[in-house]
Protein backbone atom coordinates (compact mmCIF):
# COMPACT_ATOMS: atom_id res chain seq x y z
CA UNK A 1 0.00 0.00 0.00
CA UNK A 2 1.78 3.03 -0.87
CA UNK A 3 2.03 5.75 1.95
CA UNK A 4 2.03 9.43 3.23
CA UNK A 5 4.90 9.35 5.48
CA UNK A 6 5.82 12.24 7.62
CA UNK A 7 10.20 12.16 8.84
CA UNK A 8 9.71 14.95 11.46
CA UNK A 9 12.54 16.28 14.00
CA UNK A 10 13.96 19.00 15.05
CA UNK A 11 16.83 21.29 13.28
CA UNK A 12 19.69 19.43 12.48
CA UNK A 13 18.81 16.10 12.55
CA UNK A 14 19.24 14.77 9.88
CA UNK A 15 16.10 14.39 7.79
CA UNK A 16 17.44 16.02 4.24
CA UNK A 17 20.37 13.48 4.65
CA UNK A 18 17.65 10.50 4.69
CA UNK A 19 15.84 12.28 2.00
CA UNK A 20 18.83 12.17 -0.25
CA UNK A 21 19.40 8.61 0.75
CA UNK A 22 16.18 7.27 0.43
CA UNK A 23 16.30 8.77 -3.19
CA UNK A 24 19.38 7.40 -4.24
CA UNK A 25 18.14 3.94 -3.26
CA UNK A 26 15.32 4.54 -5.00
CA UNK A 27 17.44 5.96 -8.14
CA UNK A 28 20.01 3.31 -7.64
CA UNK A 29 17.26 0.70 -8.95
CA UNK A 30 15.84 2.56 -11.92
CA UNK A 31 12.79 4.40 -10.03
CA UNK A 32 12.29 8.09 -10.82
CA UNK A 33 11.48 10.42 -8.26
CA UNK A 34 9.42 13.97 -8.01
CA UNK A 35 11.25 15.97 -5.41
CA UNK A 36 9.66 18.95 -3.95
CA UNK A 37 11.33 21.47 -1.52
CA UNK A 38 10.45 25.11 -0.45
CA UNK A 39 13.15 27.44 0.96
CA UNK A 40 16.36 25.11 1.67
CA UNK A 41 19.49 26.84 2.87
CA UNK A 42 21.20 25.78 -0.73
CA UNK A 43 18.98 28.23 -2.57
CA UNK A 44 15.79 27.54 -5.01
CA UNK A 45 15.10 24.40 -6.66
CA UNK A 46 17.83 22.79 -4.50
CA UNK A 47 17.27 19.71 -1.55
CA UNK A 48 20.44 20.10 0.32
CA UNK A 49 22.08 18.13 3.21
CA UNK A 50 24.82 19.77 5.93
CA UNK A 51 27.00 16.33 4.71
CA UNK A 52 27.61 18.30 1.99
CA UNK A 53 25.29 16.71 -0.77
CA UNK A 54 22.89 18.36 -2.74
CA UNK A 55 19.98 17.53 -5.55
CA UNK A 56 17.78 19.27 -7.81
CA UNK A 57 14.57 19.71 -6.73
CA UNK A 58 10.87 21.56 -7.92
CA UNK A 59 10.48 24.43 -5.92
CA UNK A 60 7.10 24.95 -4.49
CA UNK A 61 5.29 27.69 -5.18
CA UNK A 62 2.42 29.59 -3.23
CA UNK A 63 -0.79 27.98 -4.31
CA UNK A 64 0.34 25.81 -6.67
CA UNK A 65 -1.26 22.64 -6.96
CA UNK A 66 1.10 19.52 -5.90
CA UNK A 67 -1.62 16.97 -6.96
CA UNK A 68 -2.40 18.55 -10.48
CA UNK A 69 1.39 19.14 -11.17
CA UNK A 70 2.10 15.74 -10.82
CA UNK A 71 -0.56 14.56 -13.21
CA UNK A 72 0.48 17.01 -15.59
CA UNK A 73 4.17 15.58 -14.88
CA UNK A 74 2.17 12.06 -15.83
CA UNK A 75 0.30 13.25 -18.74
CA UNK A 76 2.62 14.25 -20.49
CA UNK A 77 4.50 10.46 -20.36
CA UNK A 78 7.35 11.49 -17.68
CA UNK A 79 7.63 9.06 -15.13
CA UNK A 80 7.03 9.55 -10.85
CA UNK A 81 7.77 6.39 -9.08
CA UNK A 82 7.29 8.25 -5.47
CA UNK A 83 7.21 11.71 -4.19
CA UNK A 84 9.56 13.62 -1.57
CA UNK A 85 9.08 16.59 0.02
CA UNK A 86 11.69 18.13 1.72
CA UNK A 87 11.29 21.15 4.52
CA UNK A 88 7.35 20.39 4.30
CA UNK A 89 6.78 22.82 7.33
CA UNK A 90 6.75 25.33 5.06
CA UNK A 91 3.91 23.83 2.74
CA UNK A 92 0.40 24.89 3.35
CA UNK A 93 -1.93 22.68 4.82
CA UNK A 94 -4.05 22.33 1.19
CA UNK A 95 -0.71 20.80 -0.24
CA UNK A 96 -0.44 18.68 2.13
CA UNK A 97 -4.22 17.56 1.46
CA UNK A 98 -2.93 17.61 -2.46
CA UNK A 99 -0.01 15.11 -1.45
CA UNK A 100 -2.60 12.86 0.75
CA UNK A 101 -4.48 12.56 -2.64
CA UNK A 102 -1.29 11.68 -4.77
CA UNK A 103 -0.88 8.74 -2.03
CA UNK A 104 -4.39 7.82 -3.03
CA UNK A 105 -5.52 8.60 -6.08
CA UNK A 106 -2.07 8.02 -7.86
CA UNK A 107 -0.80 5.01 -5.80
CA UNK A 108 2.67 6.85 -5.21
CA UNK A 109 4.39 6.55 -1.95
CA UNK A 110 5.32 10.14 -0.26
CA UNK A 111 7.89 10.88 1.89
CA UNK A 112 7.47 14.17 3.83
CA UNK A 113 10.39 15.38 5.48
CA UNK A 114 10.04 18.87 8.34
CA UNK A 115 10.89 20.36 11.88
CA UNK A 116 7.50 19.90 13.46
CA UNK A 117 7.17 23.25 15.36
CA UNK A 118 8.93 26.97 15.01
CA UNK A 119 10.75 28.84 17.50
CA UNK A 120 7.83 29.28 19.71
CA UNK A 121 7.02 25.43 19.98
CA UNK A 122 3.84 26.52 17.79
CA UNK A 123 3.38 23.81 15.00
CA UNK A 124 3.70 25.01 11.51
CA UNK A 125 0.51 24.82 9.87
CA UNK A 126 1.98 22.29 6.91
CA UNK A 127 3.46 20.18 9.74
CA UNK A 128 0.26 20.12 11.58
CA UNK A 129 -1.72 19.12 8.59
CA UNK A 130 1.30 15.80 8.33
CA UNK A 131 0.41 14.93 11.79
CA UNK A 132 -3.13 14.90 11.27
CA UNK A 133 -2.87 12.86 7.74
CA UNK A 134 0.24 10.73 7.25
CA UNK A 135 -0.40 7.22 7.52
CA UNK A 136 3.10 7.10 9.61
CA UNK A 137 4.91 9.74 11.73
CA UNK A 138 8.34 8.75 11.89
CA UNK A 139 10.90 10.65 14.34
CA UNK A 140 14.84 10.54 13.19
CA UNK A 141 16.46 8.07 15.09
CA UNK A 142 19.81 10.01 15.23
CA UNK A 143 19.45 12.74 17.67
CA UNK A 144 20.36 16.30 17.79
CA UNK A 145 21.27 17.27 21.45
CA UNK A 146 20.91 20.32 23.54
CA UNK A 147 23.89 21.91 24.97
CA UNK A 148 23.48 20.19 28.39
CA UNK A 149 23.57 16.66 26.59
CA UNK A 150 20.00 16.00 26.54
CA UNK A 151 18.08 14.72 23.66
CA UNK A 152 17.17 18.15 21.80
CA UNK A 153 13.21 18.08 21.14
CA UNK A 154 12.63 21.98 20.74
CA UNK A 155 13.99 24.73 17.90
CA UNK A 156 14.85 28.15 18.98
CA UNK A 157 15.88 31.49 16.75
CA UNK A 158 18.46 33.49 18.09
CA UNK A 159 20.02 36.38 17.57
CA UNK A 160 24.06 37.15 18.98
CA UNK A 161 23.30 33.27 20.87
CA UNK A 162 20.11 35.35 22.50
CA UNK A 163 17.01 33.14 22.35
CA UNK A 164 13.70 35.14 20.73
CA UNK A 165 10.60 34.95 20.79
CA UNK A 166 9.20 37.47 18.79
CA UNK A 167 9.11 37.43 14.67
CA UNK A 168 7.79 35.95 12.02
CA UNK A 169 7.44 32.65 11.99
CA UNK A 170 9.37 32.27 8.87
CA UNK A 171 13.28 32.87 8.48
CA UNK A 172 15.13 30.85 6.54
CA UNK A 173 18.66 30.13 8.20
CA UNK A 174 20.64 27.67 10.24
CA UNK A 175 22.23 26.28 13.76
CA UNK A 176 25.44 27.42 14.22
CA UNK A 177 25.05 31.45 13.72
CA UNK A 178 26.51 32.73 16.46
CA UNK A 179 27.00 36.53 15.53
CA UNK A 180 23.66 36.61 13.56
CA UNK A 181 20.33 35.51 13.16
CA UNK A 182 20.35 31.96 14.04
CA UNK A 183 19.42 28.84 15.55
CA UNK A 184 20.29 25.93 18.16
CA UNK A 185 18.28 23.15 19.04
CA UNK A 186 17.25 22.64 23.02
CA UNK A 187 16.03 20.25 25.86
CA UNK A 188 12.26 21.22 26.43
CA UNK A 189 13.36 22.49 29.65
CA UNK A 190 16.18 24.98 27.90
CA UNK A 191 13.57 26.37 25.71
CA UNK A 192 11.34 26.96 28.30
CA UNK A 193 13.69 29.27 30.48
CA UNK A 194 15.63 30.74 26.97
CA UNK A 195 18.72 29.10 27.94
CA UNK A 196 21.05 28.46 24.85
CA UNK A 197 24.85 27.59 24.99
CA UNK A 198 25.80 31.30 24.76
CA UNK A 199 23.05 32.46 27.77
CA UNK A 200 24.71 29.46 29.96
CA UNK A 201 28.24 30.02 29.18
CA UNK A 202 27.88 33.45 30.20
CA UNK A 203 25.58 32.50 33.45
CA UNK A 204 28.77 30.27 34.51
CA UNK A 205 31.20 33.17 34.33
CA UNK A 206 28.41 35.53 36.34
CA UNK A 207 29.78 36.18 39.22
CA UNK A 208 26.52 36.07 41.09
CA UNK A 209 27.21 32.23 40.31
CA UNK A 210 30.96 31.70 41.30
CA UNK A 211 31.47 30.09 44.67
CA UNK A 212 32.02 32.51 47.49
CA UNK A 213 35.17 32.65 48.82
CA UNK A 214 36.43 31.85 52.34
CA UNK A 215 39.12 34.96 52.12
N1 LIG B 1 31.03 17.71 9.73
C1 LIG B 1 30.12 16.75 9.98
N2 LIG B 1 30.50 15.49 10.19
C2 LIG B 1 29.58 14.51 10.42
N3 LIG B 1 28.27 14.71 10.43
C3 LIG B 1 27.85 15.96 10.23
C4 LIG B 1 28.73 17.04 9.98
N4 LIG B 1 27.99 18.17 9.81
C5 LIG B 1 26.71 17.78 9.94
N5 LIG B 1 26.63 16.46 10.20
C6 LIG B 1 25.43 15.64 10.40
O1 LIG B 1 24.43 16.11 9.57
C7 LIG B 1 23.25 16.26 10.32
C8 LIG B 1 22.42 17.36 9.71
O2 LIG B 1 21.94 16.85 8.51
P1 LIG B 1 20.82 17.58 7.65
O3 LIG B 1 20.29 16.53 6.75
O4 LIG B 1 21.37 18.83 7.03
O5 LIG B 1 19.76 17.95 8.81
P2 LIG B 1 18.27 18.49 8.75
O6 LIG B 1 17.76 18.37 7.36
O7 LIG B 1 17.52 17.62 9.73
O8 LIG B 1 18.33 19.90 9.25
C9 LIG B 1 23.73 16.56 11.72
O9 LIG B 1 22.81 16.12 12.67
C10 LIG B 1 24.96 15.72 11.82
O10 LIG B 1 24.61 14.42 12.25
C1 LIG C 1 12.55 26.85 14.00
C2 LIG C 1 12.30 27.57 12.72
C3 LIG C 1 13.02 27.25 11.59
N1 LIG C 1 12.81 27.94 10.44
C4 LIG C 1 13.59 27.60 9.24
C5 LIG C 1 15.09 27.59 9.41
C6 LIG C 1 15.54 26.65 8.31
O1 LIG C 1 15.64 27.40 7.11
C7 LIG C 1 14.38 25.66 8.20
C8 LIG C 1 14.65 24.34 8.85
O2 LIG C 1 15.60 23.64 8.08
P1 LIG C 1 16.36 22.30 8.59
O3 LIG C 1 16.77 21.68 7.29
O4 LIG C 1 15.37 21.48 9.34
O5 LIG C 1 17.49 22.74 9.43
O6 LIG C 1 13.28 26.27 8.86
C9 LIG C 1 11.84 28.90 10.37
O7 LIG C 1 11.60 29.50 9.32
N2 LIG C 1 11.13 29.23 11.48
C10 LIG C 1 11.33 28.60 12.66
O8 LIG C 1 10.65 28.94 13.66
Amino acid sequence: MPELVFFSGTMDCGKSTLALQIEHNRSARGLQGMIFTRDDRAGEGKLSSRLGLVTDAVEVEDGQDLYGYLVDHLSQGRRADYVIADEAQFLAPEQIDQLARVVDDLGLDVYAFGITTDFRSKLFPGSQRLVELADRVEVLQVEALCWCGARATHNARTIGGHMVVEGAQVVVGDVNQPDDIGYEVLCRRHHRRRMTAATARAASLSPDVLPVSSA
